[in-house]
């Protein structure tokens, strides 16, 4: 058993004798004694009257047996009261189980902060490369695998052969939620942490990354017992099968775990057949095109046929009401875009495409499938498609808040993104790009981001919409490309908008845009001469120069913003526009460089001038006798490092 961490956020303390003090006693006592539970989790909650109720729960490694799960949290609960004493939030880590506890409700809810990255010391030799090249693709399975279990543990291990320097050995992964997670949080949690791995551990042969609700592992050696972990059976529709709640959990009456899933897979699968062929048979439907369905049927496996993705017309006009003008809610480059609901009440966007695709129906479909399986918190998901006769059309989840720059551009409604809204905006964007840049298995790149396809959920989580639409439209990948079917002036990077080249980085450009209009509430293409200069990448750069960025910032925000998260965003943005390409940075640096705890933040230089002269034209501008040099001293000491 390795003790890893403890982490007291030092917010609360409660006084020696109170009654938080005992609550917390018999809640540590409770877990203690639940400590074999055979499904390695249990939470529980002592007292009814805040400020003095207290949550807490366990968390066992989804491999380990219940002898060794109680060694370990009996540990913890013995242990946690010394590394924090008095506080009324601890939680601490091992490498068997980890323990939690905090004043403040925490089930069900995702948390990543404070996520910490522990490495093995050894350097990974040789071709790193080729051991990166298997390491993302192996953890995202992991990972996907960890977060669509409806049942039992949100954990799951894979392994994988390596080779480096002519030898070839194994690489083992594992991830794992805490099980009160929905499947969607904790993919996010997961892909998160993942997420960080770049930037905490290159290199490193081995990585533990650990955060409240979930944590990764891979190593190149065997660090978990394959013999215990559960076999990857088919999971089990959730209405079929749903969580067992783990308070009510029976004991096993010493049946082993493999005896249970010997017995309960089979039934559930032969269950699961009997309920499909029934549903076949008593509704008369084929099973070719789908009627309807919810996102929660469509978990990973049942998203990677094009049948399960395949809409009728007569659905969609259902759902649409023949895409009446009352459904209409918007239109964009490829169409217009109407709200719609399935007869289970499930609302979907439907976009109808008025261009045509340059390939043929199956290629088309084809695309489809592999976008469809691109599931981020930050990516608006493609629920699936509709092709008949004339029409083309692709099905979206709906997302409630309407796009970025409703808000950000008009000068009421930007009152309600306060600097911690925004902030959280930037950030989910920038994990949505880093998902479609470098985690996902397609590797993406958008080529049309702008405020106006940042839509906002209900909790104004923004999601990035319309990517994929290059590989759904054929368009040439390469990024020597020339013909521009995305790309809106005032976002494009030079190198695309002249010649035609998109990369990841030419993303990363407009992403900067993105940032700078998210802090001054001004549209980079509709920037006035007001300012002193002409566009707002030049304003934001004349600011920076002169030591006054804050100077950008919408006059709404004085209120709520924190100057060295502003300055630091500014710092960002700026780097991205950067006019050399290879030195923008890229997603995966510019997360920690966000999220504070990357402490060399590199200093931007001149960036690219763009003027944006009538409506679709742009000319490139270039101060040559602008000094190259600029007073780095004054900018680094206003920036927090
Ligand atoms: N999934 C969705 N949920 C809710 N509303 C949506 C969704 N997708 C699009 N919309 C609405 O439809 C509008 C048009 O969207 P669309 O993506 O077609 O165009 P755009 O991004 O504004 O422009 P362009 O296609 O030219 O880039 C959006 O601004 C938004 O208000």
């Amino acid at each position: 058993l390795n003790f890893l961490r403890h982490f007291c956020p030092n917010t609360t303390t409660y006084s020696p004798n109170s009654i938080y003090q005992s609550n917390l006693n018999q809640l540590l006592l409770t877990l203690s004694s639940n400590a074999t539970r055979e499904n390695g989790y249990y939470n529980y909650t002592v007292g009814h009257s805040p400020p003095d109720t207290i949550y807490g729960f366990f968390l066992c490694r989804g491999d380990v047996n219940t002898d060794v799960c109680e060694i370990c949290v009996k540990n913890a609960t013995t242990i946690i009261s010394q590394r924090c004493p008095n506080q009324k939030e601890a939680t601490i880590w091992y490498d068997k189980c980890m323990l939690r506890y905090s004043n403040r409700s925490i089930f069900s809810r995702v948390n990543f902060s404070p996520g910490r990255s522990m490495f093995n010391t050894q350097n990974f030799n040789g071709n790193s490369y080729n051991f990166i090249a298997v390491l993302v693709p192996t953890m995202n399975e992991t990972v996907h695998q960890a977060a669509h279990k409806f049942s039992g543990k949100k954990f799951a291990t894979k392994d994988a052969n390596v080779t480096a320097s002519g030898k070839t050995g194994k690489l083992f992964t594992l991830a794992q939620c805490t099980p009160d997670l929905s499947s969607e949080d904790c993919l996010f949690c997961l892909q998160d942490s993942t997420s960080r791995l770049p930037a905490c551990c290159e290199n490193k042969k081995g990585v533990t990354f650990i955060s409240l609700s979930c944590n990764i592992r891979y190593e190149t050696y065997p660090f978990y017992n394959a013999t215990t972990v559960p076999a990857a059976a088919p999971a089990p529709a959730p209405e079929l099968a749903p969580a067992p709640n783990p308070k009510n959990k029976q004991g096993n009456g010493g049946i082993s775990r493999q005896v249970i899933i010997a017995i309960v897979v089979p039934i559930a699968v032969v269950s699961l057949v009997v309920l499909l062929v029934g549903l076949r048979f008593l509704t008369g439907r084929t099973m070719k095109q789908k009627q309807y369905g919810t996102t929660k049927e469509r978990n990973e496996d049942d998203i990677s046929t094009v049948e399960s993705l395949q809409y009728e017309l007569n659905t969609i006009e259902i759902a649409t009401t023949s895409f009446s003008a009352d459904n209409k809610i918007g239109e964009g480059g490829f169409g217009d875009v109407y709200k719609g609901t399935f007869p289970d009440g499930q609302e979907i966007a439907v976009k109808r495409l008025s261009k045509s695709s340059a390939q043929g129906a199956k290629e088309f479909k084809n695309e489809i499938v592999l976008v469809a399986k691109l599931q981020h918190r930050n990516l608006v998901r493609l629920l699936g498609f509709c092709l008949e006769g004339e029409e083309k059309i692709l099905i979206y989840e709906f997302v409630p808040n309407k796009s970025l720059d409703y808000f950000l551009f008009d000068p009421e409604k930007q009152r309600l993104l306060d600097w911690s809204r925004r902030h959280k905006i930037i950030r989910g964007i920038t994990r949505g790009l880093l998902y479609l840049h470098e985690e996902s298995r397609l590797k993406i790149v958008h080529r049309d981001l702008k405020a106006s396809n940042k839509l906002l959920d209900k909790d104004m989580n923004p999601k990035i919409s319309d990517f994929g639409m290059a590989r759904i439209f054929d368009v040439d990948q390469s990024v020597e490309n020339t013909i521009k079917i995305a790309g809106t002036y005032g976002y494009m990077a030079p190198e695309y908008a002249i010649h035609g080249q998109f990369s990841v980085k030419s993303d990363v450009f407009s992403f900067g845009v993105l940032i700078l209009e998210i802090i001054s509430g001004k549209k980079s293409n509709g920037f006035y001469k007001s300012h002193g200069t002409r566009d707002l990448i030049s304003y934001a750069w004349k600011l920076w120069r002169n030591g006054a960025p804050l100077e950008l910032m919408d006059p709404t925000l004085q209120e709520s913003f924190v100057s060295d998260e502003v300055i630091r965003c500014i710092r960002i943005g700026l780097l991205c526009v950067e006019e050399d390409v290879n030195k923008r940075p890229t997603m995966s640096s510019i997360l920690p460089m966000l999220e504070s705890y990357s402490d060399t933040l590199p200093i931007p230089r001149r960036p690219a001038f763009f003027i944006p002269s009538g409506s679709d034209s742009m000319t490139k501008e270039r101060n040559p006798n602008q000094p190259q040099s600029i007073n780095e001293a004054s900018i680094s000491e206003l920036c927090p490092r």
